[in-house]
């Protein structure tokens, strides 16, 4: 086996950091070089994550020190707003590794590869720079990709999303105590993924998010119409063909249920519901957003840089 290539992770501490860590142990031509975190500086990375056996200790790296740790790929799992700052000091030192940003300050950025694998991945050309989509943006664009097409007017999109999908910062959406025995909506209009779907899909996208008491996985329905009639055999068809050989979509008649999507690497699609009219035409899609929403998404990614096979070191059921 030759050598393997080093990755560091900076905001290790976070939801998405711990999956992370999971995915760099496990995996065969990857490992760990640096874990950042500050709360948990000079802790045992194996006392936090056990399913990591090394020795390395989380440090705390800001921005500015990032370069003087060597790393073939940095993943940036920080809050909005922050990861310039450390692009901007990786590249300033010279560094060049492929960096895979969580967050979505490069959604937006067309210098940046947006990395939704099963959707873009022919538009892959050796960049080194990689933006990760959003949790919900995913789900709704497998929900939407192989009817697109076929739309007519905007796409309504209802999510409900468990509490780890607002991180680890205290806010009332990941506040177990307002969240027990409650939905809870928020911005109902104007959802960051909302523009991040559309500007991908070129769709108008009408996205309404909420909340909800379970603490990973999240559902969208997306409410489709169509220009024309159509029928489900010939939805089916379309949603089999698109996504029949893809190793982490599963495609189902049932509507997908987040319980059972839960701790899961793929997403499932399914619940095709036509009216009567043939016109409008309902989708579920469910992921689980600490993993195909972020982790295993950003490990994708990281195997498609590095010329791995794409799912290389992730769990797929058959
Ligand atoms: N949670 C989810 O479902 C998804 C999240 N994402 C995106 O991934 C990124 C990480 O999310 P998530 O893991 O949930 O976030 P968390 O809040 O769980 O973790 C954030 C991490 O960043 C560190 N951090 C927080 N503030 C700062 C700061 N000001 N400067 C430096 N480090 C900081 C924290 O660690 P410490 O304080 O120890 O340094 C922590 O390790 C976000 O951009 C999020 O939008 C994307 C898809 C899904
Ligand atoms: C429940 C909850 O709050 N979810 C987050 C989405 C998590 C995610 O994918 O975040 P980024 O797009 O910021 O990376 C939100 O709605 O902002």
């Amino acid at each position: 086996m030759t050598e393997k290539k080093t990755v560091g992770i900076v905001g290790a501490r976070g939801h998405t950091g711990a999956e992370l860590i999971r995915l760099v142990a496990g995996h065969p031509r990857f490992e760990l070089a640096f874990v950042s975190s500050r709360e948990l500086d000079g802790q045992p990375v194996s006392a936090h994550v056990p399913e990591y056996t090394g020795g390395l200790r989380y440090a705390n790296i800001p921005a500015p020190e990032l370069a003087s740790h060597a790393a073939d790929a940095c993943i940036l799992a920080l809050p909005n707003g922050h990861a310039a700052a450390c692009v901007d000091s990786l590249v300033a030192a010279g560094a060049d590794p492929v960096i895979v940003d969580l967050s979505a300050d490069h959604r937006f950025d067309d210098d940046w590869y947006y990395g939704l694998p099963e959707l873009t991945r022919n538009r892959y050309a050796g960049q080194k720079h990689i933006a990760n989509p959003g949790c919900y943006a995913s789900a709704m664009q497998f929900a939407i990709a192989p009817v697109r097409d076929l739309v007519d007017g905007p796409v309504q999109c209802f999510g409900v999303s468990g509490y780890s999908g607002a991180g680890t910062t205290p806010s009332d959406r990941n506040d177990v105590d307002k969240l027990r025995g409650n939905l809870m909506p928020y911005a109902l209009v104007d959802h960051l993924h909302e523009r991040e779907v559309s500007r991908q899909s070129g769709l108008a996208i009408e996205f309404m998010p909420h909340v909800a008491p379970h603490f990973r996985g999240l559902t969208v329905t997306a409410n489709v119409h169509l220009r024309e009639p159509a029928t489900l055999e010939a939805v089916r068809a379309r949603y089999a063909g698109r996504y029949g050989d893809e190793p982490l979509l599963r495609i189902g008649d049932d509507a997908p249920w987040v319980s059972r999507i839960a701790g899961r690497h793929g997403a499932e699609v399914g619940g095709f519901t036509l009216s009567e009219d043939g016109r409008r035409l309902v989708v579920v899609a469910t992921l689980d957003n600490l993993l195909k929403g972020a982790a295993t998404q950003a490990m994708q990614n990281l195997n498609l840089a590095f010329g791995f096979p794409e799912t290389e070191g992730i769990p797929v059921e058959s």
